[in-house]
C-alpha cells in the first residue's frame, strides 16, 4: 500500500499538474521539520524591494533554502497571503492566514484607510513567519502603497511575491470547498462574494503546499471567515508600551500581561491567551459567558482541581492535528517515525476526554456545560476502539527520548504483523547486548559505568568520578569520543558505535512496518477525526479559564461590570503588583460621556504612566473575561484601545523621538472613534515648549469632538487651562508629600501615588529634581528666577471670567440631568413631572441647561 493514499488522496503528487515542474529540496526543506523557520529566505533588508532580498516565487522554483530565522520569543509559524483590490476597489483588503503549527485557515476582508491601519494591525498581531503578495503590488518604480507599508512594517518577516494570476478567486472557492471540514462549511456562503480573500487563500494554499512539500487531505482544514469587526484594535506601538506580552527592558522575562494571566498548562491554551490579549473581545455577552465560567471555578474547588489536573496532561492538540492532516508527497523515515509518534499522541489524547467529562460533569454555568456537552462526541469512542484494535493498551506518550522511542517500537501489539514481532525480537536482543556489554566493561576496568541514551548520540556510556580516581588520571583507551562536564564523563567505544549501527537499522525496519500498519489505521480513523478540532477547542478555552481562574487566587482580583462608565474603585497596576514587594498603592477612576476627559498632572516619577497603564490594563482583562485588579469595576466596552507612552529607553535620537510620537499620535487622530480608550502621555516632549504646548492642545481639541475616553498626562500645566473651556474636561494630579531630610537639612519629596482633583500644585519640581542632582548651585537658581518670571505671565493668562465658571456649572448640571433622566427606571409621565419640578426649582440655570443638554444629545 502507497501510504500517501491512506486518507484517499484525491490531489497527490501524480495527479497534481504541477507535480513534474517542481524541483523541492531535499525533505529537509519541509515545515514540518523543525529547522523550517532556519531555512528562511533572506528577510529584506530594506523598505525598497527592487533593490532587496525579497523573493519572487513561482511553482517552478520550488522553494530554496537559504536563510535565517526571524527572532521572536513566540516562534513565528504563520504564513499570510495579501492582496489589495484594483482601481475603484483599492483600499478592500483580502487576506487569508494560515498557522503552520495548527491546520486552521483565516480569511478576511475588510476596506481599510489610506494608512492602512486595520492591515498592519492584523498582521502585526498575527506575526507572520512569510507574508505573500502579489507581483504587481511591487512592480519595478511603482509600488502600491500598501506594500511599500507592509515592507516598512516588517523588516524582519520574509516575503514573496507571486504572479497575480495565482490570486485566483475560483480556485480560492475550490480550495475551500474541497479542503473545508463539513462541520465548519458555512464558511462557504460566507465568503463567496468575498472575492479577495478567495483570492489570497488560492495563492496562500498553493504556497503552502508546496513549501511543505504535502497537500492537505480533502475536508480537513478548518476554514473560519473572521471580519475585523468583532474585536478590539489594539495597534501594535499600544501592545508594546503597555508591554502585553513582551517587557521593554527585558524581552526574556515574563513582567507582561501575558505573564500575569498566564497560569495556562497546554500550548493551545497559552497560544489562545495570547490571541485574546491583543484582541479583546467586543461582544459584552460573550464576554459575561466567559466571567460566570471563571466565577464558578473560583467558587468550587474542585471543579478547579479535577479540570486543572486533566487539561494540564493535553499535549498540543493543535499541532497534532496540523500533522495527522497532512499527507507527506515523500515517505521517508521521518515521516515514519513522525506519524507513529503521532498515532500514540492521539491515543494519549483520547484517553483523556472521559477524565475531562468526568471532571466538568457536574459544572453549571452555560459555556462549561456546552464544552461538556462537545465531549459527548461519539466519534471520540470509535476513533479510540479502533485504535486500540491496533495499538497496544499501555502505549503512551512519555517524557525522554529513549522512552518514547520504546514506545513507538512496541505500539503496535504483537501477532499483528509476524516480520515486525521478529524485528522488535532482533531490537531487544541488541539493547540487551549493548547494557550487557557495559556492565562487562565497568566490571573489566572496575568503574562505575552507566548506559545513556540521548536521540543524537544513541547508547553511549555515562560515568560520574573524579579522574583523579583513575589509574595515570586517564580513561582506558579503549573508550573514545570522550567529553566531560562537570564531574561527569560521556564516552563510546568501537564495538558500542557498530552496535548502535544494528539497532538504528534494526529500528529503520520496524519503524517501516509499523508505519504501513498505522496507515491504515489512519485511513479507517481518518472521516473521524475531525472532532478534534472541537477537542482542541474545548481544551484550549477550558485552559485559557482556569489560568484567570489561577490569576484571581494570587491576588484580589474582582469581577468586572459593564455598563457606559469607566469606574474602577481602587484599581491598581497588575504587572507592577508582580514585580513589587509590595502592593501598589491603588487609585479611583471616574469616566463617563459627560466628563470623558481627564488631564493628569503631577511631578515627575509621581505615578502618571503607572496610572494610565493601569487603566488600560484592566480593560483589556475586563474584554477578555478575566477578573481585574480592583475593588469594583465597571466598563465601557472600547473598540480600540490607543496608547501614546514614551518608553524609559528610548535610545533614538531626539528628533526621530518627536518624528515616532508624531507618527504615534496622527494614528491615533486618524483612527479614534467615539468607542476608543485613547492614553496619551507626555506629548510633545521631543521639542521645545512652546511648540509642545501647542501640539498638545491642538491634538486635545480635537479629541474633545469625540466620544473616546480620554487621558491625557502631562507636564504642560498650561493645558489644564482647557478645564475652563470644556466642561467635559476634567482635571486630576498625583499628590506627593515634602519632608524634611534632617540629617541633610533639605526637603524631600515623598510620593504617594495617590491620584486627586485638580491640577498639581506643585511648581518647578523639575528645578527641585534639578538641585538633588549634581547641577551647579549657581545654574539652578538662576533656573529659579526665570521660571518665576515666566509662570507669572502665564498664571495671568489662565484666569477664568465669572461668565466661563457659570457656563460650566450650568453644563455639568446640564449632563448630569440628561444622565440621570436615561439611567432612570421611570415611565416617561413621572420622568416629566420629576423634570419640571425641578425646572421650577432652578428656572434661570434649568432654561439654559436645557439649551446646552440639547446640544450634547446632538
Ligand atoms: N500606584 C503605585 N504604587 C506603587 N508604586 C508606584 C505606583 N505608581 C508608580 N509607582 C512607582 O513609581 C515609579 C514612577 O512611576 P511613573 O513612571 O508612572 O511616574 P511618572 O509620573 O509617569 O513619571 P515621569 O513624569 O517622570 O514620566 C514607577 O516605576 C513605580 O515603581
Amino acid at each position: 500500500m502507497n501510504p500517501s493514499s491512506y486518507f484517499g488522496n484525491k490531489r497527490s503528487n501524480a495527479e497534481n499538474p504541477f507535480a513534474s515542474n517542481f524541483t523541492f529540496g531535499t525533505s529537509s526543506a519541509s515545515a514540518q521539520d523543525s529547522n523550517y523557520p532556519q531555512i528562511l529566505k533572506t528577510p529584506l533588508p530594506t523598505g525598497n524591494p527592487q533593490r532587496s532580498g525579497y523573493k519572487s516565487w513561482t511553482p517552478q522554483m520550488g522553494y530554496s533554502a537559504t536563510s535565517s530565522s526571524a527572532v521572536s520569543t513566540h516562534s513565528p509559524s504563520v504564513i499570510v497571503a495579501v492582496v489589495e483590490g484594483r482601481g475603484l476597489a483599492r483600499g478592500e483588503i483580502g487576506m487569508a492566514s494560515i498557522d503552520l503549527k495548527s491546520p486552521q485557515i483565516i480569511l478576511s476582508q475588510f476596506a481599510d484607510n489610506t494608512t492602512y491601519a486595520k492591515v498592519i494591525t492584523k498582521l502585526k498581531i498575527l506575526s507572520p513567519l512569510e507574508i505573500i503578495m502579489s507581483n504587481t503590488a511591487c512592480v519595478v518604480g511603482n509600488s502600491t502603497k500598501l506594500f511599500t507599508l507592509i515592507t516598512e512594517n516588517f523588516k524582519n518577516v520574509n516575503f514573496t511575491t507571486i504572479q497575480r494570476k495565482y490570486f485566483n478567486e475560483t480556485k480560492g472557492l475550490e480550495y475551500i470547498e474541497q479542503l473545508c471540514i463539513t462541520e465548519f462549511s458555512t464558511v462557504l456562503m460566507e465568503v463567496q462574494s468575498k472575492y479577495y480573500c478567495l483570492a489570497a487563500v488560492a495563492a496562500l494554499l498553493k504556497y503552502v503546499e508546496f513549501i511543505q512539500n504535502s497537500v492537505y487531505a480533502p475536508k480537513s482544514l478548518k476554514i473560519c471567515f473572521q471580519g475585523s469587526e468583532q474585536t478590539a484594535m489594539i495597534d501594535s506601538s499600544s501592545a508594546q508600551n503597555l508591554e502585553l506580552l513582551i517587557n521593554n527592558q527585558d524581552y526574556r522575562n515574563n513582567h507582561t500581561l501575558f505573564g500575569v494571566l498566564n497560569y495556562t498548562k497546554t500550548p493551545g491554551g497559552s497560544r489562545r491567551l495570547r490571541s485574546n490579549i491583543l484582541e479583546p473581545l467586543v461582544d459584552i455577552e460573550t464576554i459575561n459567558m466567559r466571567l460566570d465560567c471563571v466565577q464558578e471555578l473560583l467558587q468550587d474547588e474542585e471543579l478547579f482541581f479535577g479540570l486543572q489536573s486533566v487539561i494540564s496532561r493535553f499535549l498540543d492538540t493543535e499541532q497534532l492535528l496540523s500533522v495527522l492532516v497532512q499527507i507527506p508527497k515523500q515517505d521517508t523515515v521521518n515521516a515514519a517515525e513522525s506519524k507513529i509518534t503521532n498515532l500514540i499522541y492521539l491515543k494519549h489524547t483520547l484517553e483523556l476526554v472521559d477524565p475531562l467529562k468526568i471532571a466538568l460533569r457536574n459544572c453549571s454555568t452555560p459555556l462549561l456545560r456546552a464544552y461538556c456537552g462537545s465531549l459527548e462526541d461519539k466519534r471520540f469512542g470509535i476513533i479510540l476502539e479502533k485504535i486500540k484494535t491496533i495499538i497496544n493498551d499501555d502505549a503512551r506518550y512519555m517524557k525522554g527520548c529513549l522512552n518514547m522511542r520504546t514506545q513507538k517500537c512496541y505500539a503496535v501489539r504483537s501477532n499483528i504483523n509476524e516480520f515486525l514481532d521478529i524485528a522488535r525480537r532482533t531490537y531487544t536482543e541488541i539493547v540487551d547486548d549493548i547494557a550487557g556489554m557495559i556492565s562487562q566493561l565497568a566490571e573489566k576496568y572496575s568503574l562505575p559505568l552507566r548506559t545513556s541514551f540521548s536521540s543524537a548520540r544513541g547508547f553511549f556510556i555515562q560515568m560520574t568520578t573524579d579522574c583523579t580516581a583513575l589509574p595515570n588520571n586517564q580513561l582506558p583507551s579503549e573508550f573514545i569520543k570522550i567529553s566531560k562536564v562537570k564531574s561527569s564523563y560521556t564516552f563510546t567505544s568501537a564495538d558500542l558505535i557498530k552496535m548502535n549501527e544494528r539497532c538504528q537499522e534494526s529500528l529503520r525496519e520496524i519503524y517501516h512496518m509499523t508505519y504501513m500498519i498505522v496507515c491504515k489505521l489512519l485511513s479507517e480513523i481518518y472521516e473521524h477525526i475531525h472532532c478534534l478540532y472541537k477537542l482542541s477547542d474545548t481544551v484550549s478555552m477550558l485552559d485559557m479559564l482556569l489560568s484567570f481562574a489561577h490569576a484571581c487566587t494570587l491576588s484580589d482580583y474582582v469581577r468586572p461590570e459593564f455598563t457606559d462608565t469607566l469606574a474602577i474603585k481602587q484599581g491598581w497596576h497588575p504587572i507592577l503588583e508582580k514585580i513589587s514587594v509590595e502592593k501598589p498603592i491603588a487609585n479611583n477612576t471616574y469616566i463617563t460621556e459627560g466628563s470623558n476627559f481627564l488631564i493628569i498632572t503631577g511631578p515627575n516619577m509621581s505615578g502618571k504612566s503607572t496610572y494610565l497603564k493601569q487603566i488600560a490594563l484592566c480593560q483589556i482583562m475586563a474584554q477578555i473575561g478575566s477578573y481585574v485588579p480592583a475593588e469594583y469595576s465597571s466598563f465601557r466596552i472600547a473598540e480600540q484601545i490607543f496608547t501614546r507612552i514614551s518608553t524609559d529607553d528610548d535610545i533614538e535620537t531626539n528628533s526621530s523621538t518627536f518624528m515616532k510620537e508624531m507618527k504615534e499620535i496622527a494614528y491615533i487622530l486618524h483612527n479614534a472613534n467615539n468607542k476608543s480608550l485613547i492614553l496619551i502621555d507626555e506629548l510633545g516632549r521631543g521639542t521645545n515648549t512652546e511648540e509642545g504646548i501647542g501640539i498638545c492642545y491642538a491634538v486635545c481639541e480635537y479629541l474633545l469632538s469625540l466620544k473616546a475616553f480620554t487621558l491625557f498626562a502631562t507636564h504642560f500645566l498650561e493645558l489644564c487651562h482647557i478645564e475652563v473651556l470644556y466642561p467635559n474636561v476634567e482635571n486630576m494630579h498625583f499628590e506627593v508629600q515634602h519632608v524634611k531630610n534632617t540629617s541633610r537639612n533639605k526637603e524631600a519629596i515623598l510620593y504617594t501615588y495617590k491620584i486627586c482633583k485638580g491640577l498639581t500644585e506643585e511648581k518647578n519640581y523639575g528645578l527641585k529634581a534639578a538641585e538633588v542632582s549634581s547641577l551647579p548651585p549657581s545654574i539652578v537658581l538662576d533656573a529659579k528666577e526665570i521660571t518665576t518670571q515666566i509662570t507669572r505671565q502665564v498664571l495671568q493668562n489662565q484666569r477664568s471670567t465669572p461668565e466661563m465658571e457659570r457656563q460650566r456649572a450650568v453644563y455639568h448640571l446640564a449632563t448630569r440631568l440628561v444622565q440621570t433622566a436615561r439611567n432612570s427606571k421611570l415611565d416617561p409621565d413621572s420622568l416629566r413631572m420629576y423634570l419640571s419640578n425641578l425646572k421650577k426649582k432652578y428656572e434661570t440655570d434649568f432654561s439654559r441647561a436645557e439649551q446646552v443638554s440639547g446640544k450634547t444629545e446632538e
